[in-house]
């Protein structure tokens, strides 16, 4: 008799899944090694920038009080006692109606107060000297980047788990990380099952595939910031699939398997969970694609157990996987971002279940629209290739028509939310379901 599985609701899966999450370590890596990677803490500034008053401009320092009578009839002349470039000091007193030439980023004179531009001042030479007359009056702190007006020292400028993006990386730099303090990458292995599987390399031959959602899992582990681990293809032999299962465990902290859980006579995985004594969190969800997802825990470890089909092994990874690995990180808003968007087609098929249908987003008319790619079904692997969005579809009894207000979960996107924020976007779409 086949097993008869109840489905839960999506959120009830990840609730259920994030009640197993875990963090990793820190652990340091090179600052030029440190994109792509999640703080391991809080990156506070140790110290203001810019740490002295600096010249954003090339041009004269001087005194704003000697330019009160300045005007157009009234030109006000300043000798020039010295020059500064980026990166030197000029320590000496500068007086009346005495300026220093300056250059874009060099420190301020301690006796001046404001800069004046190149273009304005008329430069002349008198006695062997330089001067310059200026026509116009200056404010204290005219042209002065003021010490701390970047920032203050203190300042939270980004919490641990946060990306580290390029602007993240010049900040790193900007207060001396050498080497960064990172979030330990989860090590994720990854099993393919099914003896139908051919190595990429190998040549087609009736009955058999290519083997695309090893690739595919190793390549969205990455994207979502983990380290895969591949043991390879596995066979349908129960035994030997269960031993390579037990041992893969001990060298991970997470492990996915692709096929084998649904109820075939070879979908060994759910006997597999129950011989290693694994707690089955769930082993139906009512999506499309993705309803065979299997999660299981044993010993504190997750299990993922994706569908063979590949994009419902996508989709399962990105709504699963994906919050699993970014918590272990220290990433506070571990699910894909949302954003409500107009369809772009209709999408006829109604379901019962929620769908996550595979998608591109457009801009129209100050609008985003999601428009579905092709070929829905959870067995192709074609529509994956140009998907950046899932537009989530809750389930009913009807279809979707082009122009209604749909959510959709932004792939690419690496600020997250929370699951609530992940909630809370499905809620306000079912609310605003209507044509715009
Ligand atoms: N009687 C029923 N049959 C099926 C049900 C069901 O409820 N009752 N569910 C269907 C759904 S929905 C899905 S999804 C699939 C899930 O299958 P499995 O997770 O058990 O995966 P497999 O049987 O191993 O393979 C399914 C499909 O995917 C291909 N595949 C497998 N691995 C890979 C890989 N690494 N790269 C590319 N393609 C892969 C495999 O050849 C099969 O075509 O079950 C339905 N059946
Ligand atoms: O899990 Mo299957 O992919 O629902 O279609
Ligand atoms: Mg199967």
């Amino acid at each position: 008799m086949v097993e008869k599985r109840k489905p839960i609701k999506v959120v009830e899966a990840m609730k259920r899944i994030m009640a197993f999450s875990k963090h990793g370590r820190i652990e340091y890596v090179p600052l030029e090694d440190s994109y792509g990677h999640f703080l391991g803490q809080d990156l506070i500034a140790d110290h203001d920038v810019p740490f002295f008053d600096r010249s954003p401009y090339d041009g004269f320092a001087i005194r704003a009080e000697d330019t009160v009578n300045a005007n157009r009839n009234n030109p006000v002349s300043f000798e020039v006692i010295g020059e500064i470039g980026a990166g030197s000091v000029f320590n000496e007193p500068v007086g009346k109606n005495q300026a220093v030439r300056i250059m874009t980023g060099a420190q301020i004179p301690e006796s001046c107060n404001a800069v004046v531009m190149l273009e304005l001042a008329n430069e002349y030479t008198k006695d062997g000297k330089p001067y310059f007359d200026l026509k116009r009056k200056s404010k204290v702190g005219e042209n002065i980047s003021f010490t701390g007006e970047d920032t203050k020292k203190g300042t939270v400028l980004a919490t641990k788990g946060t990306y580290i993006n390029p602007g993240i990386v010049a900040l790193l730099a900007t207060f001396g990380y050498k080497n960064v303090p990172v979030s330990s990458k989860p090590k994720i292995g990854i099993i393919a099952t099914g003896s139908e599987l051919l190595e990429v390399d190998q040549p087609l031959e009736p009955g058999k595939i290519r083997n695309s959602n090893a690739y595919m899992v190793q390549a969205q582990v990455k994207r979502a910031g983990g380290e895969p681990i591949y043991f390879g293809q596995f066979s349908d032999d129960f035994e030997t699939c269960f031993y390579q299962v037990k041992e893969a465990l001990e060298k991970v902290d997470f492990l996915i398997t692709t096929g084998g859980v649904s109820v075939g006579d070879y979908d060994y995985l759910p006997d597999i969970y129950e011989k290693l004594g694994a707690n089955v969190l769930f082993n139906k969800i009512a999506m499309r694609p993705g309803s065979v997802t299997t999660v299981a825990e044993l010993d504190g470890k997750i299990l993922f157990g994706l569908s063979g089909n590949p994009s419902a092994c996508y989709v399962g990874f990105e709504l699963f996987t994906r919050p699993t690995i970014r918590e272990y990180l220290f990433v506070e808003k571990s699910f894909l971002k949302k954003e409500i968007a107009i369809l772009g087609k209709d999408f006829t098929k109604a379901n019962p279940f929620d769908r996550f249908v595979r998608g591109y987003l457009g801009y129209e008319n100050g609008r985003l629209v999601a428009s579905p790619i092709g070929l829905d079904k959870s067995n192709v692997v074609s529509s994956l290739g140009h998907a950046d969005i899932l537009i989530q579809l809750p389930g009913g009894t009807r279809g979707y028509e082009k122009g209604m207000e749909v959510s959709v979960i932004l792939l690419e996107d690496q600020e997250g939310t929370t699951l609530d924020g992940f909630v809370e976007s499905d809620i306000n779409t079912r609310r605003s379901m209507r044509h715009v």
